[in-house]
């Protein structure tokens, strides 16, 4: 008695468990009556197949079909790795064959020959875990949209363990969805899903952001009733919660509580001093300016981030004397201020009517080269990408050194587009590309081309994301056509970042969800879920290693579009989807804002399952040559100004040649 479901499944998915360990967990789940439908049988596969025990997840598959039980898709996909890690090849064409086969199985799985059938595009629709979960985050979603995600992550077999509950609490979270989040937390109770004290920490912050800060204190209470220790997250979160909701006494109380536990650090007070500073409590604020250093946790000191808050706090309720008297502190303590600080007090000066005073600030920024624009410097200040897959907001002061352009766009839209609507951000966006400079976006042709090639319902996986424009053009066009979702790689982080503000700022951060990492590394992880439509738009010269190993993630109606085909070139690609037999559409038209350029987009269809090949061994010596200039041209052109023009002029040429003789 007492081990319950968690506890078995536990041990099925640890790796080193031993065989009969794994054998008589399964025994422990039968006799406490655990494997009685889809969902514990289910639950049971998975475990076992990560804790890489084959040949006890087929015998509970086998005991599934038996019973006429079909097993969940996460269960089948869970069960044919495991047999293909196990060298079980054989037996993994039979689970993938079981699962073409009509749902429910029959007890006889499917013969081999069906095989081909057996794509994911046959069975169910089948988001990923990643994709639903954004939906949680989308605001204003109604509960029937919310409901039917977490019925598809559950139907999907995606909430089987801790984890994945976490993460579609967190997404609910930023969608301020505090009452779904309490009743997953629920759910994950009854169903005997382990919670720990992350999954708390992520409630607590949920209800906080919902404007619910009692219901936070109260699950509070509930940890102590399930015996799981609040760490010092969880009093950060509490007293977040406390700050968001004006009730700075309130946060206050958990930090004292922190510190008492000693579980408080410099995050926790900062909290604390921001929950006193923005509810306009400046003596409060003041004090802890006094007291950093003294009672404050060990790793606080009065340094300028304490100043900062505090010249925050004087300059929102008017005390530009105490502003000013706070920078001779600075001074005299040798605490250098920044733009903010000195813009804070400058703004206070400027408010409490004293021009002299803010003029001569101005002037001591000038002479320290900083923006002097006070307005600027303070709105940018409070300006932060904040996003589930980060612990605390990026604020774009941190961007800006890596990608200044993209932090001025994303300024730009902020001040010229309508928050929540897409047409006006994408329009912006190339009004942007008009007026300031030229972005590398798929603008004016391309975009018609896309909004054309996408179908309702498509999962498109996009590689190369940027400030996500094209991510949002595919997005608005499916909400149009009525569903679909968009994954979007970025290896570039300080880009992701932008476009991840970008896509929240235009409300279609439920259907866009950003990776940031290389393409070919996300396929990897097999994260990505199936793909219907792939866009390739990151680097031509590789489009086609990673069109490769994307392949297995292709449904039947797979359709790939890929940019840049021409300019700035990707001839390997086109060798490869030539050689390969996929069928090849191509559209010539020009460069987004360069009419003096010709580009080329390919559309193409892979082959049918069963006739996909291995990667050519060996590729054409001229054609590999010409890849290796277009790469050594796009690494030069980050450098310098370079001639495209004749680049394209001598190009041109061989790719028309290799078009024509395709009868293209
Ligand atoms: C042409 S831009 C994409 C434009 C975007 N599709 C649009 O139209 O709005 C190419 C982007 O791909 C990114 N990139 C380059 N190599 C990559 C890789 N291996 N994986 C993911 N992203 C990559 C670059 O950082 C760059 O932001």
């Amino acid at each position: 008695g007492g081990t319950g479901q968690a506890d078995f499944l536990k041990v099925l998915r640890r790796k080193r468990a031993s065989l009969e360990e794994a054998t008589s967990a399964a025994e422990g789940l039968r006799a406490a009556g655990h494997l009685s439908g889809v969902r514990g049988y289910s639950s049971a596969i998975v475990a076992s197949s990560r804790g890489r025990k084959w040949s006890v997840a087929v015998e509970l598959f086998e005991e599934m079909l038996e019973r006429g039980l079909r097993p969940t898709a996460s269960a089948f996909t869970a069960l044919r790795e495991a047999c293909e890690e196990g060298g079980q090849a054989a037996l993994a064409a039979r689970v993938l064959a079981a699962q073409g086969a009509e749902a429910p199985a029959s007890a006889k799985p499917a013969p081999a020959s069906k095989r081909a059938q057996a794509s994911p595009s046959t069975s169910q629709v089948l988001y990923s875990k990643g994709a639903l979960c954004t939906r949680l985050r989308e605001k204003d979603a109604s509960p029937e949209r919310l409901s039917e995600a977490t019925e598809l992550l559950r139907s999907g077999g995606h909430f089987e363990e801790t984890l994945s509950y976490t993460t579609a609490l967190r997404n609910c979270e930023h969608g301020h969805h505090w009452d779904l989040a309490l009743s997953l937390l629920g759910e994950m109770r009854e169903r005997t899903v382990e919670q720990d004290v992350v999954t708390y920490n992520v409630a607590v912050a949920a209800c906080g952001r919902g404007q619910q800060w009692e219901r936070s204190l109260a699950l509070l209470e509930t940890m102590s009733a399930v015996d799981i220790p609040p760490d010092f997250e969880t009093y950060q979160a509490a007293s977040l919660a406390c700050s968001r909701n004006g009730e700075w006494e309130q946060a206050l109380t958990f930090l004292e509580i922190a510190q008492a536990m000693r579980v408080a650090n410099a995050e926790s007070w900062h909290i604390g001093m921001m929950a006193c500073a923005s509810a306009g409590a400046w003596e409060a604020t003041l004090e802890m300016l006094e007291s950093a250093g003294v009672e404050s946790p060990k790793d606080v000191s009065r340094d300028l981030m304490c100043y900062g808050v505090a010249l925050y706090a004087c300059m929102e309720s008017g005390r530009w004397p105490l502003c000013l008297a706070l920078l001779e502190r600075m001074r005299r303590e040798e605490v250098d201020a920044d733009a903010v600080a000195f813009a804070c007090a400058a703004q206070a000066c400027r408010d409490g009517r004293n021009s002299d005073a803010a003029n001569e600030i101005i002037s001591e920024m000038r002479l320290k080269k900083m923006n002097t624009n006070v307005a600027e410097v303070l709105n940018e200040a409070t300006l932060s990408v904040d996003f589930p897959e980060v612990r605390s907001p990026v604020p774009l002061g941190a961007l800006r050194p890596m990608a200044p352009k993209e932090v001025n766009l994303y300024k730009w839209i902020r001040q010229r587009a309508t928050p929540g609507d897409v047409a006006s951000v994408i329009q912006v966006i190339e009004e942007f590309a008009e007026e300031r400079s030229w972005l590398k976006i798929q603008g004016e042709q391309k975009k018609e081309l896309l909004e054309a090639s996408l179908r309702a319902e498509d999962r498109v996986v996009e590689f190369g994301c940027y400030v996500g424009y094209s991510s949002m053009v595919m997005a608005k066009k499916l909400r149009e056509l009525g569903g679909g979702s968009v994954t979007t790689c970025e290896v570039d982080a300080a880009n992701a970042y932008v476009a991840r503000g970008v896509l929240q700022f235009a409300g279609v951060e439920g259907e866009v969800q950003v990776r940031v990492g290389c393409a070919c590394d996300w396929v990897a992880t097999g994260q990505l879920g199936t793909i219907d439509f792939l866009l390739l738009d990151h680097r031509g010269t590789i489009y086609h290693d990673d069109l490769h190993a994307a392949e297995t993630s292709l449904s039947e109606k797979a359709l790939v579009f890929a940019d840049n085909v021409l300019y700035p070139g990707a001839p390997l690609f086109l060798n490869y989807i030539d050689v390969q037999g996929y069928k090849i559409e191509i559209h010539e038209l020009k460069e987004f804002k360069r009419p003096d350029l010709d580009d080329w987009v390919v559309i193409c269809r892979p082959p049918p399952l069963a006739e996909r090949r291995e990667m050519p061994e060996s590729t054409p010596a001229e054609l590999r040559r010409l890849s290796a200039e277009v790469d050594a041209i796009s690494w030069r052109s980050q450098e310098q100004s370079v001639d495209w023009v004749a680049f394209q002029t001598r190009l041109k040429p061989i790719f028309y040649q290799w078009k024509e003789e395709r009868g293209l």
